[in-house]
Parts: structure tokens; sequence; C-alpha cells
């Protein structure tokens, strides 16, 4: 029987998500046992993502298993992927987009938001829309996994959360969503909702295709691209979402410079599905220019 190794960090979200790969796999009649290991990004929780060094730090210690043979493939949450990729280390397909929105969360038994306490999200792109939604609630920023995270909040120490509809969905924990922010309100993350399946260059990942979703490869490649060309990374408020409606390419993404003092521009923009980067780019080009135009 054919071994693929399957690494993976040991959230329990992360594992989880690498259970639905290794579902699949079993079904093939590949053994896919997972190896899960603790990134320096899930160690350091007293400092926000640009101050530990951004993305890469979630993946540092999955890319080494893979380099050194310990895995076969790492199972990641896509927007916890740097948009630049490691060429020894391709993303080899993408799951099934799980819903892509942002959603708040209320402490266990509250309806509504206490505006003595801060609403708890660490990514500058929720803060900055979300302030449009709440201009009267303060933010604060909140480390650690999602079930961290929610403790804190049933703590007390924060009046709501700012968290993706996926995980929650993925932990069995729909029935926490107060409300879905629609992807207008506020743009998700790059990748948001996706999984994404890493592999070593040469890896023979055929036994995947039936696992992976070609529609979402071409969505996520276009909203990673416009992450590339403007220079975005998880400090910067930055955001992507594409879809693909009646045959033709839908980008709507955000942009703005340095961690969003300034404000933030958003924009849209068709094209061929065929062509995801070069949608991505115009609209990048289109919202650089627009930025500096009203915000400079
Ligand atoms: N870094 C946090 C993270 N990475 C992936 C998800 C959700 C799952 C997904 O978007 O696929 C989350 C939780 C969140 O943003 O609320």
């Amino acid at each position: 029987m054919r071994t693929i190794r399957i690494g993976s960090r040991e959230s329990r979200l992360a594992v989880v998500q690498s259970e639905l790969v290794q579902r699949y796999l079993q079904e093939q009649g590949i053994d896919a046992p997972i190896i899960t290991m603790k990134t320096t990004g899930d160690k350091i929780l007293d400092r926000t993502l640009d101050q530990v060094g951004g993305k890469g730090l979630f993946v540092k210690e999955l890319d080494a298993a893979l380099l050194d043979g310990r895995s076969d493939i790492s199972v990641h949450s896509l927007k916890d992927v740097p948009a630049e990729e490691n060429p020894r280390l391709p993303l080899i397909g993408y799951s099934d987009r799980e819903d892509p929105r942002d959603v708040l969360v209320l402490p266990e038994g509250e309806t509504k938001l206490n505006e003595k306490l801060p609403i708890g999200c660490s990514s500058r792109r929720r803060v900055l829309q979300a302030q449009k939604l709440y201009p009267r609630m303060g933010f604060r920023s909140v480390r650690g996994n999602v079930l961290t995270r929610l403790k804190k909040l049933d703590d007390g120490e924060y009046s709501a959360l700012i968290l993706a509809a996926a995980g929650l969905k993925r932990l069995g924990l729909a029935d926490r969503i107060s409300r879905y922010f629609t992807t207008e309100e506020i743009i998700p993350c790059a990748g948001q909702g996706v999984l994404a399946l890493q592999g070593r260059k040469g890896f023979d990942c055929a036994i995947l295709n039936g696992y992976v979703n070609k529609e979402s490869e071409i969505v996520v490649k276009c909203e990673r691209s416009f992450i590339r060309a403007v220079g975005g990374e998880c400090s910067s408020p930055v955001a992507a979402h594409a879809v693909i409606q009646e045959g033709e390419l839908f980008l709507r993404a955000m942009y703005s410079k340095g961690t969003g003092e300034m404000g933030y521009v958003t924009g849209e923009r068709k094209g061929p599905v065929h062509d995801p980067s070069g949608v991505a780019k115009a609209l990048a080009q289109q919202l650089m220019e627009q930025f500096e135009q009203e915000k400079g």
C-alpha cells in the first residue's frame, strides 16, 4: 500500500483540515498518517503577525519536513501561505472553497455588542473594513488559534470577534456565528476558505486529482496574484476575493499602503477566466493609482 504522510500544524482546525485530505486518500486505498508540528508562528503569541515576521512563520517547519522527507505533502489554510511561493515546494492543488465570508461572533449567551469592550481581530484588513460598519467600537488584536480566541471572548476580554466562517464551520461551531458579513462589507483575505496542498517538486500528485478543485485554483491564483502585484502581505491591509460568474472572472479587492492609517481604496474588475493574473494585475495597477490620487 502506498503511504503519503501529511504534514500539518497542530491546531484543532489544522488537524480537522488535514483529516479532510486524509479521508480522501484513505478512500483511494492510500495510507495517510498525519504528522503534526508546532510552527514558530504558533509559539509566538504575544505579538501581532506583522511583528513576528509574517505568514512564513506558519509554514517554516512544515516546509522543512517536506524538504527532509519527514512528510510528503502539507495541508495548509491557503490564507496562511505567503504569496511568494517556494519553487522547490509548489502548491499542487486546492480544495473546494468553504464559505469565504468573515463573520461576527458574540460571547456565549450575548445578543448585542458591549460598547465598553473592544472587538477582537488581528488583521488590519478586518479592522479597517469593520470600523466602517462599527464606527463607535474599539478594536484590539487577538492572537492564538480559533479555539483560544473563542475562550478569550467568552472570558469577557472582547465584545466580539471577527473570524472566518470557514474555520468555525470546519470546527463544527457554525452556531457561534452571530452575523455574516457580505464579501462587499468585508472583502475576505486572499485564499480564505480554501485549503492548499503542497509537495516537493516532482511529487507524483495524480492521486489528488479527484480531490482538488480547478475553479478554486483559478480564483485563488487571481487573488494571490493581486496580493503579489501590490506587494502586500500580512501587515498591509490588502484583500482580494474572486468568483467565476457566468463564465467570467470577477475580482473585488482592497488596497492600502503601510498599515492603513491613510485609509484604503476598493475596486472590482471582470476578465477572462483563462487570465487570472492579468485581471489581478490590472486591478492592482488601478487601485494603486487610485490610492495615490485620493490618499497620496
Ligand atoms: N490564521 C487564522 C486562520 N487561518 C485560516 C482560517 C480559517 C480557515 C480558512 O480561511 O480556510 C483562520 C481563522 C480565521 O481567520 O478566523
